[in-house]
């Protein structure tokens, strides 16, 4: 079969992208997203992404992990599916979708999406960091010296350690400045760092927010692949209206014979 694709990337978070409105992508076989996620024998991808018709929203989600499994809710995903649904002429500049955690909005500004993430209700708190659910589960660890800080290694030591069969994704910080912070993630299901992670960064403000190191109701993130705004309301113990604000690009379009 041969299948045209598209590329994405979110501050260097890339994604294999389908349309899949005629329902013709083999959604069960996890071998096949795994081959196309394949940085040597397939396109090469975090992940892969199908947007699919839905009876009440302008399209469906459907994200997989670069291990070609299911995933939870992907941010910068989130964010490059509404680009896709833009140039597909789905949307114009809002969108409202439907992904595995639930119903989400999002506005387009040129390259730049703001997706609106779901509530957060509750921030674990653990001896030497957060843990909390943006969508997808994320271990939020303060650091320092981050930018020599072996995030493969002590990640996959956390994601396995602690977090046992179903894992976590594990994201390492440090403070810039009053309302700045750099983050470096580790990815469960492509189970390496990755250049940015959307859930991930969002994790990370709500965190810092919770430890009484961000005083605004907004941080911005510093990850390796570019940099991303969080905007949030807090009230009453809960997270609210937040969003993942940065850019979500095209790369390029091709042909898969599989
Ligand atoms: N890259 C994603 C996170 C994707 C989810 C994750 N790897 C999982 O299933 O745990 C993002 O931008 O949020």
């Amino acid at each position: 079969m041969t299948a045209t694709f598209f590329k994405y990337q979110g501050t260097g978070n890339d994604f294999v992208m389908i349309d899949n409105r005629t329902l013709f992508f083999p959604k069960e076989d996890n071998g096949l997203v795994a081959f196309l996620c394949h940085r040597r024998f397939g396109i090469g991808a975090d992940g892969l992404i199908l947007l699919e018709n839905d009876e009440s929203h302008d399209f469906r989600m459907v994200y997989y992990n670069a291990d070609g499994r299911e995933g939870s809710m992907c941010g910068n995903g989130g964010r490059c599916i509404v680009a896709f649904a833009k140039f597909l002429g789905i949307i114009e500049r809002k969108a409202k979708f439907i992904a595995v955690d639930g119903p989400h909005t999002a506005t387009v500004d040129g390259d730049i999406v703001s997706l609106k993430m779901q509530d957060v209700t509750e921030i674990k708190r653990k001896p030497s960091a957060l843990y909390l659910n943006t969508g997808s589960p994320h271990h939020v660890q303060l650091v320092s010296k981050l930018s020599t800080f072996n995030v493969a290694k002590e990640g996959a030591k956390l994601r396995y350690g602690i977090y046992g069969e179903v894992g976590s994704n594990i994201n390492f910080v440090e403070q810039e400045s009053e309302d700045t912070f750099n983050v470096r993630t580790y990815e469960r299901g492509v189970e390496d760092e990755t250049l940015s992670c959307g859930t991930g960064v969002t994790a990370v403000a709500l965190a810092m927010h919770e430890l009484g190191k961000i005083k605004s109701n907004y941080a911005h993130i510093n990850a390796v692949g570019g940099k991303l705004k969080i905007e949030f309301e807090f009230s009453e113990g809960s997270y609210g209206q937040i969003h993942l604000i940065g850019e979500a690009k095209q790369v390029f379009k091709g042909e898969i014979t599989w």
